[in-house]
């Protein structure tokens, strides 16, 4: 019987399985950051070990750090100390760290991809729930807790479960106005925030084979949003191309050797999954959340559920959530005022987003009264951005282009929604004042965002193409 690419990139990377045990897998990249890693090398110092492979391991700091003024002390103490004990930790234990004033400095998911890093047919490991994002490139990638974190840092290895196997297939033609985004919470929408817990997802179909390695990563990240292990996507010449001359990349003869082994990595025709799920590209319109969970989703044009289209066994959650989002049970949210547009975070600040909003807004003006931060994904797609003139455009909008850094994603840093504001955010938690005590988030692509950003009111970016 036929692999699936799953099984395929797990199975090669087993280095000893035992029935009714957890699989000792090998880890080809590990990622670290400041929030989860002070812990794990405590636990190192404490035994007197040291990292297994320090080359195997990269560090950026991206969660605690400030998105003005980068070049300054750190003012908010806890931040700073996260920061520096990153620095010492890295320094002690002979790990590259792309801290701030680095040129490779970013959320640590947008940089292992763009540095080439993040390859095909990797196992992957971070703190991080997110590390999902990286699946875009065919790599078996998930997030870890900080005891984990230890168990790579010394052995290399991971203990792991062997998750169940989901394929969700996207068939047919995105409409116009429609991005990856929209694709992924309408999916998180119909199966709910923990439809494929347990699982890991491979997504497939012509609607996800035609999307670029950007879009496909907002994909792969949100899978964890879903309840899933991870999400990987089968490698192919868009993924090469995207790889191909990046800087960690492999070159000449390790380039075609690494190329031939990518070309293996697929779901053979008779594999099995566990569970298979179809939708049809044509069905998805622009969504957005109206909840506190990103499953509570729905097209920008449709009405919040009313109480008694909800199972009554989640009717004092769905309840508890609107309260806290005041909004109305059955009410529209076209139209709505907003306060604040956050573009950036893990799932959409890479070059392609900043791209996209930027042709979008050119010539435009955003609306008086709504607060609009850019948040890039890395102090490359920063350059990048200067280098292509996006900055001027953004400043010309009234938009904020920022440093790097997770940012309003969540209120770990200085940048936090002042309480009881509604912001639109391309990130991927709605959670409780995951962006500031009491905040309120709606998630949405990076062009329902900013079509928000022009009006100061949810609007559907179709009406204004
Ligand atoms: C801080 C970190 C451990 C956390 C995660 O695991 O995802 C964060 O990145 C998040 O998005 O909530
Ligand atoms: S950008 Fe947000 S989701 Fe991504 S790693 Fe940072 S905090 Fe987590």
């Amino acid at each position: 019987m036929g692999k699936t690419l799953f099984d395929k990139i797990w199975d090669s990377h087993i280095v000893m399985s035992k029935p009714e045990h957890p699989d000792a897998v090998y880890i080809n990249t590990h990622f670290i950051h400041e929030v989860t890693s002070p812990q794990a090398f405590d636990g190192l110092r404490k035994r007197g070990i040291p990292v297994f492979r320090p080359q195997k391991t990269r560090a950026t700091a991206d969660h605690n750090v400030p998105t003005l003024d980068q070049h300054l002390p750190i003012k908010e103490a806890l931040s700073r100390h996260q920061v520096e004990m990153l620095t010492k930790n890295t320094a002690e234990f002979g790990v590259e760290l792309y801290g701030l004033g680095h040129p490779y400095q970013g959320i640590v998911h947008v940089i292992g991809p763009e540095l080439g890093i993040t390859l095909p047919g990797m196992t992957i490991v971070c703190g991080d729930s997110h590390t999902s994002t990286h699946g875009a490139f065919g790599a078996v990638a998930f997030g870890i807790g900080t005891s984990e974190v230890e168990q790579v840092l010394a052995t290399q290895c991971i203990l792991q479960y062997k998750p169940k196997r989901m394929k969700i297939e996207v068939n047919g033609s995105l409409k116009k106005g429609v991005l990856s985004k929209d694709i992924i919470l309408y999916i998180i929408s119909k199966i709910s925030a923990s439809g494929a817990t347990g699982y890991f997802v491979e997504y497939a179909g012509d609607a996800i084979r035609n999307l670029s390695m950007e879009a496909r990563m907002t994909i792969c990240n949100m899978s964890i949003e879903m309840g899933a292990r991870g999400g990987l996507i089968a490698p192919d010449d868009i993924t090469f191309d995207y790889i191909k001359g990046r800087q960690f990349a492999p070159q000449g003869a390790d380039w075609d050797k690494a190329l031939a082994y990518w070309k293996t990595l697929y779901s053979d025709n008779d594999a099995q999954f566990d569970k298979v799920l179809t939708f049809d590209a044509a069905d998805i319109e622009p969504q957005i959340t109206y909840g506190t969970n990103p499953g509570m989703g729905m097209g920008v044009t449709q009405h919040i559920p009313a109480l008694d289209q909800v199972e009554e066994k989640e009717r004092p959650s769905f309840k508890k959530s609107l309260e806290y989002m005041d909004l109305e049970p059955g009410s529209a949210l076209l139209g709505k005022k907003i306060d604040y547009v956050f573009i950036g975070s893990c799932t959409n600040s890479r070059i392609e987003d900043l791209r996209l909003v930027a042709d979008y807004v050119k010539g435009k003006r955003k609306a008086d009264d709504v607060v609009v931060w850019i948040v890039p994904g890395s102090k490359q797609v920063e350059a990048q951005a200067k280098e292509e003139g996006i900055d001027k455009v953004f400043a010309a909008a009234g938009f904020q282009l920022r440093e790097p850094g997770c940012s309003a994603c969540l209120a770990m840093n200085e940048d936090k929604v002042p309480a009881g504001m509604y912001c639109i955010s391309t990130s991927n938690r709605n959670f409780e004042g995951r962006q500031g005590p009491n905040a309120r988030t709606f998630l949405a692509s990076p062009l329902t965002a900013a079509a928000a950003a022009l009006t100061g009111r949810v609007t559907d970016v179709r009406d204004n193409f």
